[in-house]
């Protein structure tokens, strides 16, 4: 039987644009697709589980995980590492299902590097001031963080030339809506539909 690669999706948009917000929404919505937990040197905030929502570890640790080539891509974002476990990606997609990785933009690009046939979405902000607004009133950091973030935020708008698609987070369930479409038409491009009917033909001659 004819076994296709799953599709690796990169969900990706400057900081605060709502990333893991629409990411854990769409984790609801669509259960058909698999997500990768990052590994971070980041303190847990109240509410996160080592596991669930990332992999705590220590700096020694996640520098570990680099010597030993873990980790399909890694970035340092406001004094912290995260990354991506690579096994789990590359074992995800061997089994034909599809992934999804909510990271930065930095290492978003390194996944490009290594999977120029990802799907590469960039969430963006229905304006500046409302992205703003957002960094500011999660509240979740110190205002040291909160501008840096907003820097950093600025740089990042300009690499969403390097994506596939692009959008628009307006509202949460619009946005996850946009991004379903987009993997269903994915699923159905002609390159990933044609070998198993190619398949067919060939059992029935
Ligand atoms: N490069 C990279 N970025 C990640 C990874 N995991 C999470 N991030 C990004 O790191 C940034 C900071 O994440 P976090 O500290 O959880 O804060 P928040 O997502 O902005 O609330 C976000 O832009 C995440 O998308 C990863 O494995 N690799
Ligand atoms: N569509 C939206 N409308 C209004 N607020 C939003 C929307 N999406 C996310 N937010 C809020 O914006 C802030 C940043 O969202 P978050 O998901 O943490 O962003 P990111 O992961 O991109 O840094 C949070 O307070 C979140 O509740």
């Amino acid at each position: 039987m004819f076994k296709q690669k799953g599709l690796l999706i990169v969900l990706s948009g400057p900081s605060g644009v709502g990333k893991g917000t629409v990411c854990s929404y769409l984790r609801e919505k669509q259960k058909d697709i698999i997500y990768s937990v990052s590994a971070t040197t980041r303190k847990p905030r109240v509410g996160e589980v080592d596991g669930v929502n990332y992999f705590f570890k220590t700096k020694d640790e996640f520098e570990e995980m680099i010597k030993k080539d873990q980790l399909l891509e890694w970035a340092e974002y406001c004094g912290n590492y995260y990354g991506t476990p690579r096994t789990f990606v590359e074992e995800t997609l061997e089994e034909g299902k599809d992934i999804i990785l909510e990271i930065e933009v930095q290492g978003a690009l390194k996944v490009k590097e290594k999977y120029p046939e990802g799907i590469f979405v960039f969430l963006i902000p229905p304006s500046f001031a409302e992205l703003k607004n957002r960094i500011f009133y999660r509240g979740t950091e110190t205002e040291d963080i909160i501008k840096s973030r907003m820097s950093i935020a600025k740089d990042e708008l300009q690499m969403m030339k390097y994506y596939d698609y692009a959008v628009v987070n307006d509202e949460v369930p619009n946005a996850v809506k946009r991004i379903q479409s987009i993997i269903e038409a994915e699923r159905l491009r002609k390159d990933r539909i044609l070998p198993y009917y190619e398949q067919w033909l060939k059992e029935e001659l």
